[in-house]
């Protein structure tokens, strides 16, 4: 009991008010896609993991992150700059930069620290500089980590509509005149959309107006591009890539990569890098199975775009809204916070897991269930999953609560 917890409990009933409460339910892996739920045991199928190629499970995974914990211990002992760097940690790097196309990449603990600590770090650059803030352009969709590194350097963003690039333009346009060093930033694969922003034309942008261009690829890594390179690498792609390793490379933390220079100033002034302990062994060991085999992947990515492709068509057939997307990341926009809530309920009654996504992760009124396809659904899982939503789609059609 604590003195404040009145004011937690009314808070929490403000939030079941508007059927915004969320609460954490737990899940325990069976085979490939199948999950049970630990509430009532109930076997369900998985769409809302973000495991795009099954790698969480890989044996190749579990075997090194075992091995690298056998040669190096369990913790990494300290942080990055004081005893924490092993030589497991460079090499990971020099092979993430190796896929992304890039001089150099750091290594974070997860994607949500990484926008949260880099960013700041990037703007400081600016006022210490130029004297001036930095002016930063960002897509009005980006993930939560990216609102929270621009407010936690007191940033007020310019917020360009989602992937529209002409007001992106006319944005910079009106601040040409402001001094302060520039900042695009978005995502190449959007998380709750599954929608693309245009990585060539961003560049040419960004060329324009001499503005650094920073791309969260944390859903497009191992999925799009070639090898899995994700869609914002090499010499004609961001300035600075950010990814995770927590979704399609199957296990956990994140990195950013691009030149020598730009990570030799993180380390010095990243306070998400500097002030953190260095990730584990058993994780790093992980991390450098999945970049190993993913070159290996080729087939399974065709198969999950085609297999995606069609999902969504037959979605878009029902009459279901799948807004713009065009990726493995499939939403069914409903709305209503509740009807998403029954949406999902009904679904979860099929044997089929598709969490509810509601405000404040997507915008007011834009409640929905957030598939995500991934290797380890089959065909079987895929129909039936086709076979619910007809059901669903006819009840949403026919106006009832949902
Ligand atoms: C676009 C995007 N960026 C960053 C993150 C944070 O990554 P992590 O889960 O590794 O903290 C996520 C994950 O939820 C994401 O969807």
């Amino acid at each position: 009991m604590t003195c404040f917890d009145h004011h937690f409990y009314q808070a929490l009933i403000g939030l079941d008010q508007k059927k915004l409460r969320r609460t954490i339910s737990g899940i325990k892996p069976e085979e490939g896609a199948m999950i049970s739920a630990l509430s009532d045991n109930e076997l369900l199928c998985d769409f809302s993991s973000n495991d795009y190629l099954g790698l969480s499970s890989h044996p190749l995974l579990k075997e090194r992150s075992q091995l690298w914990t056998d040669q190096f211990g369990v913790g990494s002992r300290a942080s990055r700059l004081v005893s924490g760097t092993l030589p497991i940690h460079l090499e990971v790097e020099k092979k993430v930069a190796l896929l992304k196309g890039k001089e150099a990449a750091l290594l974070f603990p997860s994607g949500w620290q990484a926008n949260a600590s880099v960013l700041p770090a990037l703007f400081r650059l600016s006022l210490e500089q130029t004297g001036h803030k930095a002016l930063v352009f960002t897509d009005k969709l980006n993930h939560a980590s990216i609102h929270l590194g621009c407010s936690a350097a007191g940033i007020k963003q310019i917020r360009f509509r989602h992937n529209d690039l002409p007001h992106l333009e006319q944005l910079l346009e009106k601040q040409k005149q402001v001094n302060g060093l520039r900042f695009i930033i978005t995502e190449s694969v959007f998380s709750m959309d599954g929608d693309q922003a245009d990585i060539g034309t961003l560049r040419q942008i960004a060329d324009k107006y001499n503005a650094f261009l920073y791309v969260d690829e944390a859903h497009a890594t191992g999925v799009l591009g070639e090898n899995g390179q994700g869609l914002a690498g090499g010499a004609n792609g961001a300035d600075l890539i950010m990814g995770t390793f927590s979704k399609a490379l199957g296990c956990f933390g994140a990195y950013i990569a691009g030149s020598t220079l730009l990570c030799d100033w993180l380390v010095n002034s990243c306070s998400g890098f500097i002030y953190s302990t260095a990730i584990p062994p058993s994780v790093i060991g992980a991390m450098d199975a999945a970049l190993d085999i993913l070159p290996t992947l080729s087939k399974e990515r065709k198969q999950l775009i085609e297999r995606s492709n069609h999902i969504r068509k037959e979605f878009q057939s029902m009459g279901l809204d799948t807004g713009l997307s065009s990726t493995h990341i499939i939403p069914v926009v409903i709305g209503n916070n509740e009807a998403t809530l029954l949406a999902a309920q009904r679904l979860k009654d099929e044997g089929i897991l598709a969490i509810a996504i509601r405000p404040p992760t997507v915008p007011l009124h834009a409640g929905r269930l957030r598939f995500a396809i991934t290797s380890l659904h089959n065909d079987a899982m895929l129909e039936h999953l086709s076979h619910v939503m007809k059901k669903l789609a006819a009840e949403i059609h026919r106006g009832s609560s949902i």
